[in-house]
């Protein structure tokens, strides 16, 4: 069986307080297991411990205790970091040089050569859009280039895992979508990614399985597809040609209709009834517009679960 990408057991973190001898556990107990190719989204509100997984992962900062394999190799091991790319939340860049140099030093950084560095800066200022701006100093890009140029500068050492942390803040939806295919591009390739994001949307879309974590504690790990499935609570049907006896049923088995101008929606929470309606239907020779699951987005669950958190 090949190791996971990620292999992280029982890792913990606390920071000192402004009180003599206590510490704030920021991270509890976490294990995190993410295979080749995989797009995982983390997940949690403000102050979660998103941030301080990452700098663990990237030795960035000590754990208390628990240990970060990357395939197979304990991340203790510095070289394991020559495969890693990382964006961070809030990335730090000279403002005096230009797109082109700042990426060239951050190839240096990593020992490339100077031919291979060219190749690859022409290739990625293609892939994050800024091929134009290639010339203009940083002090002169916006929120949104700048992140272009992070996410750039992550993927400079070609790595095999990424490591995101917010790469969809600060850009307007179409800036959005493009980093949603940029990370899309790097598993098409074969990388793996583990990113942060609020933007539960972006998430929904592209992750494979979600990581959600709370107070420094991992709540769960699910497939996207799983988590939406096992929360669908509405069934939706459109109907056209609505009768009084349709009406009557709806009315008996506490359905929820809203009638628009020529047709009616029927909310019904249960898949068998769903069914039995649209017998009922037949019946009455109604035709059957539209009918499906009214999911709730990842969005809708991520709050229901923050709220029960908090209560
Ligand atoms: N250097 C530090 N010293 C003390 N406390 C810290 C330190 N860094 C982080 N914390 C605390 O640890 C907790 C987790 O922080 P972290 O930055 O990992 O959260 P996060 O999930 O990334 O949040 P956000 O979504 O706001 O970026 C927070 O309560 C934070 O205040």
């Amino acid at each position: 069986m090949t190791e996971p990408v990620i292999k992280i057991r029982g890792l913990s973190k606390t920071y000192r307080t402004n009180w003599k001898f206590k510490r704030f556990t920021a991270l509890d107990n976490l294990d995190l297991d993410v295979g080749e190719g995989e797009i995982l989204g983390f997940l949690g509100p403000n102050g979660a411990g998103k941030t301080t997984t990452f700098k663990l992962m990237l030795g960035l900062i000590y754990p208390d205790k628990g240990s970060i394999f990357f395939s197979g190799q304990d991340s203790k091991n510095i070289n394991t970091r020559a495969d890693i790319g990382f964006l961070p939340e809030n990335p730090y860049f000279y403002s005096h040089l230009t797109a082109f140099e700042s990426l060239d030093f951050y190839g240096r950084l990593f020992n490339i050569s100077k031919k291979q560095r060219q190749n690859r800066i022409d290739e990625l200022l293609l892939l994050v859009g800024l091929e134009h701006a290639r010339n203009r100093q940083l002090r002169k890009f916006s929120r949104g280039m700048l992140q272009r140029v992070g996410i750039a500068q992550a993927l400079i050492n070609d790595p095999g895992l990424l490591i995101l942390d917010e790469p969809m803040s600060g850009l307007d939806p179409m800036g959005r979508k493009e980093m949603r295919d940029i990370i899309l591009s790097c598993r098409k390739k074969g990388k793996t990614v583990i990113f942060s994001s609020h933007i539960l949307s972006d998430v929904e879309m592209i992750c494979d399985r979600v990581a959600i974590i709370f107070g420094g504690k991992l709540q769960e790990i699910v497939h996207v597809n799983d988590i939406l499935d096992r929360d669908i609570r509405n069934w939706e049907i459109t109907v056209k040609g609505f009768t009084p006896e349709l009406a009557a049923y709806s009315e008996k088995h506490g359905f929820d209709t809203i009638q628009t101008e020529n047709r009616v929606l029927v909310k019904i929470d249960n898949e068998e009834q769903a069914k039995l309606f649209l017998k009922e239907m037949e019946k009455n020779n109604a035709a059957l517009v539209s009918f499906g699951p009214k999911r709730d987005s990842l969005e809708d669950i991520f709050i229901k679960k923050a709220k029960q958190e908090r209560a």
